[in-house]
């Protein structure tokens, strides 16, 4: 091998167990395998890292307390530190080659950086499940708009109670139509199950305008309101106060910072951002967002709900766009400033994207598919933020559409018009 490119510790992702090589000798390749559950993958590389920390049991000397700010191990708030009483450590497990060897949890704690072993009856499927055991079942959703209607339909498609909640019944009304329209075009591809399909799921769904009721039996509440933050932290505190302690509480934000939103929560580590994607039914994709407080477990609870929803999910810190609008405004802004200049037609633009790139929608329909006034939001927020980056820059022919009302399909006409002849 030239170049010893650097490798990680491997965790497992269905129980955040660590990872130990294994050769099959059969097939001659490198296995990576979980001690705690039944995982067995294939390696990408056939490159084994080995760092034996520890010889002897509850031998705790040669471990280097610089391991707490390894973003790569988990932390737990289960145990806590036999010196501070901290319960904040980073833990991992000891190597062994012995087939029989039992598995040893060491931990160093983040606060005094105290280093110990596990107790025998602390063995690391006990840390694993306490990991796993915020599952959501009863899913919040705050916010009955396009986003909260289809987070709301797709946790019922996926056999979640759900409670969706909006300030008045018109909002509600709006919102059951539209999620019974959408599934039916789910069901019409079930053949004769689809009606059994629509009854079943929208019996799963209660409408409600009362935040109480909202937050009393929730594993999780996913906002998707306005977006302004005051108004979210108002919510989110009187959601707190209704709630279970074990309640995780998320936003659907897709331009305010998630920190920001949740920074007057008495506990911010149940806190972060869940981003689903417009037609939240169709897209597959939905972003998990650790922000600055938010645990461990409440995290990994928000990875395994995203994979109960039947998204694929992708974890990104709190930073302004996450990964999909980081690329994807400015790129949307690019388009509309290549018009301006007058180097191509819209029309123009929207084939060659679809058609050269391979885009469902060119980027000037999409720009009116997600609305005009989100996308206005989003630029004068980050410009104002960062009034130096170019890609930022304020877009006449956007903020002009946006003075007219044009602001996309929702209004009828945007860059097109979409208003029935
Ligand atoms: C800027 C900030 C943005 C924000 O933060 C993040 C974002 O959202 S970024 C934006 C991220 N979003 C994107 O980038 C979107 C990119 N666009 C796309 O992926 C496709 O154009 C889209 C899926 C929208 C429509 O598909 P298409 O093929 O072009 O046209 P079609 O209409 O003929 O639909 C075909 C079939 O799809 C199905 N179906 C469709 N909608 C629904 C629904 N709501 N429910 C259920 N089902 C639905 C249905 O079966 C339908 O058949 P039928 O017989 O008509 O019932």
């Amino acid at each position: 091998m030239g170049v010893l490119d650097a490798v990680g510790i491997q965790f497992c992702n269905e129980c955040n167990n660590m990872l130990y090589p294994r050769e099959d000798k059969v097939n001659r390749v490198l296995l990576y395998q979980c001690r705690n559950c039944e995982l067995n993958v294939e390696a990408e590389r056939p490159c084994i890292y080995v760092n034996k920390l520890i010889s002897t049991l509850n031998e705790v000397k040669q471990i280097n307390t610089d391991v707490v700010m390894d973003p790569t191990l988990p932390t737990t708030s289960h145990i806590n530190c036999p010196q501070c009483n901290a319960n904040q450590a980073v833990f991992f497990q000891s190597y062994s080659t012995r087939k029989d060897a039992k598995m040893n949890l060491f931990y160093v704690c983040k606060i005094c950086r105290y280093k110990w072993t596990c107790s025998k009856s602390m063995n690391s499927r006990l840390i694993a499940v306490s990991l796993r055991s915020l599952k959501v079942q009863n899913v919040s959703v705050v916010g009955s708009g396009l986003m909260g209607a289809g987070i709301a339909q797709v946790a019922a498609q996926t056999g979640h109670n759900v409670v969706l909640n909006d300030l008045n019944d018109a909002a509600l009304g709006k919102a059951q139509k539209g999620i019974e329209k959408s599934l039916g075009r789910v069901a019409k591809k079930m053949g004769d199950e689809g009606a059994k399909f629509i009854e079943d799921t929208m019996s799963r769904i209660t409408f409600t305008t009362s935040v109480e009721e909202t937050a009393a039996n929730a594993d999780l509440v996913v906002e998707a309101i306005v977006e302004n933050l005051a108004v979210k932290q108002k919510l989110f505190a009187d959601l707190e106060a209704g709630a279970s302690a074990k309640c995780i509480l998320a936003t659907n934000t897709s331009s305010l910072p998630v920190s920001a939103i949740g920074a007057n929560l008495k506990d911010t580590t149940r806190f972060g951002g869940l981003h689903f994607f417009n037609p939240v039914p169709m897209m597959k994709l939905l972003e998990v967002i650790k922000a600055n407080d938010t645990s461990d477990e409440v995290f990994q609870a928000m990875l395994d709900w995203g994979k109960a929803m039947n998204k694929t999910t992708v974890k990104c810190i709190d930073t302004p766009g996450f990964i999909v609008n980081r690329l994807l405004v400015p790129y949307l802004m690019e388009a509309i400033r290549l018009v301006e200049r007058g180097h191509a037609t819209k029309e123009d633009v929207d084939i060659a994207m679809k058609l050269g790139a391979g885009h469902p929608m060119g980027p000037l329909q999409l720009a009116d598919y997600v609305g005009l006034d989100t996308c206005k939001f989003i630029l004068d927020g980050w410009h104002q933020e960062y009034p130096d980056e170019p890609l930022f820059n304020p877009v006449e022919t956007l903020n002009k559409l946006n003075e007219e009302g044009k602001i996309g399909m929702k209004s009828g006409e945007g860059f097109y018009s979409y208003k029935k002849k």
